[in-house]
């Protein structure tokens, strides 16, 4: 439910402002989902019904996940209505990482196509931002902290060796203030960067939120391949 999401968010936006947001970074991210060349279908796993007609209402399949108790839950209720739908291969993404293109979508489907697993790390906190990989041989959903470390394990324990994409956009998930001032520094033109100028968030950077810095965390050498940032 939008209206739920975002709560890190509470000391720079309001309720409102946050369920807003939710919903305009999901919009970028099917947008982006739905025009990437080489995906077929696009699915919305959700139990809320505002999130359900926004996502079917944007051109997306929608997944009930039943009430899943979080991302991992969701996501393994996604997968196997995938699997039953035929499904063959998947790239698994959260909705709050709006600077995503298509063509980001298309080279994890088609890295995950040569090698099968395919994690790309949000590196200032040691987590995860998307996987891709073959229902054949899926890997386990382990979102949540130190989860780029367990997909990494998950992977091992398929006995594949998974390709690590750094990429800037898909690395920035809008969890933090500092993450919504580095999202505009971006200037991407996406639905969620025009959103947050129109409530004057530059202004409530100046106003306090200044001077923060962030630590990068080291993912760790490995069969990496970067992608530049969106401008
Ligand atoms: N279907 C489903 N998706 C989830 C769930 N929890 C997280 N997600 C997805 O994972 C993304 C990233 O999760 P979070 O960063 O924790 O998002 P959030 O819960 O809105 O943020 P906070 O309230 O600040 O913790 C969300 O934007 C959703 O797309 C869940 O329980 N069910
Ligand atoms: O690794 C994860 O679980 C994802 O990056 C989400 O983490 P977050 O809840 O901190 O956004």
């Amino acid at each position: 439910m939008f209206l739920r999401a975002k709560q890190r968010l509470s000391s720079i936006l309001t309720a409102s402002e946050r369920a807003t947001l939710a919903r305009t970074m999901l919009t970028d991210v099917l947008e982006a989902a739905c025009s990437a060349p080489t995906s077929k279908k696009v699915a919305v796993v959700t139990s809320a019904d505002d999130v359900a007609r926004e996502a079917a209402r944007l051109g997306a399949v929608v997944i009930d996940d039943g009430g899943a108790n979080g991302t991992n839950e969701a996501i393994a209720a996604g997968l196997a209505k995938v699997e039953k739908r035929g499904g063959r291969l998947v790239v698994a993404l959260p909705s709050d990482v709006p600077a995503i293109l298509g063509e980001d979508v298309s080279t994890l489907l088609q890295a995950a196509e040569r090698n099968r697993v395919v994690i790309v790390p949000a590196p200032r906190d040691g987590g995860t931002n998307a996987v891709a990989f073959t229902l054949a041989r899926p890997l386990q959903p382990c979102f949540g902290p130190d989860s780029f470390a367990r997909h990494i394990a998950a992977a091992d324990r398929l006995g594949i060796a998974p390709i690590v994409c750094r990429n800037a956009r898909i690395g920035l998930d809008l969890d933090s203030p500092a993450d919504l001032f580095d999202f505009l520094d971006l200037s991407t033109s996406t639905a969620t960067d025009r959103y947050l100028r129109s409530i004057n968030l530059g202004e409530r950077r100046r106003c306090g939120f200044a001077g923060y810095s962030r630590p990068i965390v080291d993912v760790g050498a490995g069969n990496e391949f970067d992608v530049g940032c969106a401008k």
